[in-house]
């Protein structure tokens, strides 16, 4: 899988992919990532890239020239998509990372700064997609959030054993609670069911947890759950 990032600010992303299980998966090469910066795509002596909006109001807006002609440089790997992050978008879910990563060879990521991108670059994006309801400076650390949550899916990036364990969001439910060694830590012990050697209390315990938390800390995702699990029984 290629991943091309349309940053201002490549050196955003050194460190981040040079570390954990996506530094491995790079080096495995299980995806490639490159970095294009739009800056060096200006003709101008001053290597302008962004400008005053029209029609007034603060800040400024990335001009269109420097990241069509930055879109327009990269290799074309098909399927691909074209993302633009940004509030705007639709947001970021397990369900949207499971689509791409089963779907596009080429994810190209097109970060944005100021007060945005000139609306015409709309022409070479295939979708907008949002990390979350609220604003941040830049679109690099909802690209890093979408990298990550893309190749994390594919295949060879966690090992076998994890991929086969529901992620939370694959079943709609949150996490259960994690434990390891020692057993008892600042007089805070390990729940029995745990070092019973059980596994079928222990995965019964596990779901239980699962389903109390859901339903505690987000009964949006309890209530989709439900209705899910009632269609389910109806067929
Ligand atoms: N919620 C998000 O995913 C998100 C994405 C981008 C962003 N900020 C950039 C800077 C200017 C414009 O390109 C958008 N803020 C929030």
């Amino acid at each position: 899988m290629r991943f091309d990032l349309i940053t201002l600010f490549p050196e955003f992303f050194h460190s981040p992919l040079q570390s954990g299980l996506i530094a491995k998966a790079i080096a495995k090469g299980l995806a490639e990532v490159h970095c294009t910066n739009p800056r060096d795509f200006t003709c101008d002596r001053h290597h302008k890239v962004d400008d005053e909006p029209y029609g007034g109001g603060a800040g400024m807006v990335l001009k269109p020239e420097p990241l069509a002609a930055a879109l327009e440089s990269l290799p074309v790997v098909t399927p691909r998509q074209v993302i633009y992050l940004s509030p705007q978008g639709e947001p970021m879910t397990q369900a949207l990372f499971q689509d791409l990563a089963t779907s596009v060879e080429q994810l190209v990521l097109v970060c944005g700064h100021y007060e945005g991108i000139d609306e015409r670059v709309m022409t070479w994006i295939d979708r907008e997609i949002s990390l979350g309801d609220f604003v941040l400076t830049c679109g690099e650390i909802p690209a890093l959030a979408l990298l990550n949550g893309v190749l994390r899916l594919r295949p060879g990036t966690i090992g076998k054993e994890e991929s086969h364990r529901c992620d939370s969001f694959s079943d709609g439910l949150l996490d259960y609670p994690h434990y390891t060694r020692p057993a008892e830590f600042r007089g805070l012990k390990v729940p029995e069911v745990l070092l019973s050697g059980n596994h079928g209390a222990i995965a019964a315990w596990r779901r239980q947890q699962q389903l109390e938390r859901t339903r505690d800390r987000r009964p949006d995702l309890y209530q989709a759950w439900q209705a899910q699990q009632s269609d389910l029984d109806s067929h």
